[in-house]
């Protein structure tokens, strides 16, 4: 059973209505093809990286796998479970940390971890998130209120919410984006460890120095489609020993030939 499994997905964005007066008219246009037949498997256990340039459609593809979109065509699932036919399991089977930082400011960081936790119907967990706190350097932040938590302590916050429920497969969308040193450093360890205990991650990142130290296989994707995927050791070999970056810069430029390649 694969972890993760995209068949033929594509996503079109309905076309935006614009202003007061479209309220009373359809609204124009084709919509966005965010989305272009995407097929993929993660297998149990991996370090998966997905990378792209702004646009390229990796938060729309976590969307569609976290239910939070649905796609146009194609399917997708989690550890065997359809996303939209078995939701419930396929939901439980995964963790994610969005991009975005959205929370409660009303609650502390522990209240944040036990509703997270209620919603997924483990009312005792405190032994696991006391773990996690510990893990990502928030122990001492756990009574503290959301609201008064600096940018980088949030993420961290984030990080633990998608942890709560031991999820087998688990998401990372940008979680080092605006964190300080420190906590990447914790962060990669303790996503490591998880890793090594068979969690299967997958991951997007622009930092691609990252990307090349954690993950074992890496996608490309550009304009919704994927022109890149292979593992990170064959892709750092195709491109004679140089950097992921300068591997990812040459597929960007010239992904007609890869396109045509994994058709
Ligand atoms: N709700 C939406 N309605 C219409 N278009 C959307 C919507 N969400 C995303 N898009 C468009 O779909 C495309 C892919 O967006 P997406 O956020 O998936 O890209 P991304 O690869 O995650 O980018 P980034 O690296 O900047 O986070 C973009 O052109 C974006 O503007």
């Amino acid at each position: 059973m694969h972890a993760v499994s995209f068949e033929h997905v594509s996503k079109i964005y309905p076309p935006r209505r614009g202003g007061f007066k479209s309220l009373f008219s359809k609204p124009e246009g084709t919509g966005f093809q965010a989305l272009d037949d995407v097929t993929l498997t993660i297998e149990q256990g991996e370090f998966f990286g997905l990378l792209g340039p702004n646009g390229a459609g990796k938060t729309t593809l976590i969307s569609v796998l976290a239910g939070l979109a649905k796609a146009s065509a194609g399917r997708a699932s989690v550890c065997g479970h359809d996303v939209v036919t078995d939701y419930k399991q396929s939901r439980r089977s995964l963790g994610v940390v969005p991009q975005e930082l959205v929370f409660d400011p009303f609650f502390t960081v522990r209240e944040t971890l036990r509703i997270q936790s209620g919603y997924f119907g483990l009312p005792k967990n405190d032994d696991w998130i006391d773990e996690i706190l510990a893990n990502l350097g928030l122990t001492e932040k756990a009574d503290s209120n959301m609201r008064t938590l600096s940018g980088g302590m949030k993420r961290r916050v984030l990080v633990a919410q998608a942890l709560v429920h031991r999820p087998p497969v688990i998401v990372l969308d940008e979680p080092t984006a605006g964190v300080d040193v420190d906590l990447r450093r914790s962060l990669w360890e303790f996503i490591s460890r998880l890793n090594k205990a068979g969690h299967t991650i997958l991951l997007t990142t622009h930092y691609l120095e990252e990307a090349e130290s954690l993950c074992g296989r890496i996608a490309m994707l550009k304009r919704g489609r994927i022109v890149s995927l292979s593992t990170t050791a064959a892709l750092l070999e195709q491109f004679g020993g140089r950097s992921l970056e300068e591997a990812f810069v040459e597929i960007m430029k010239d992904d007609s030939q890869n396109e045509e390649a994994l058709s």
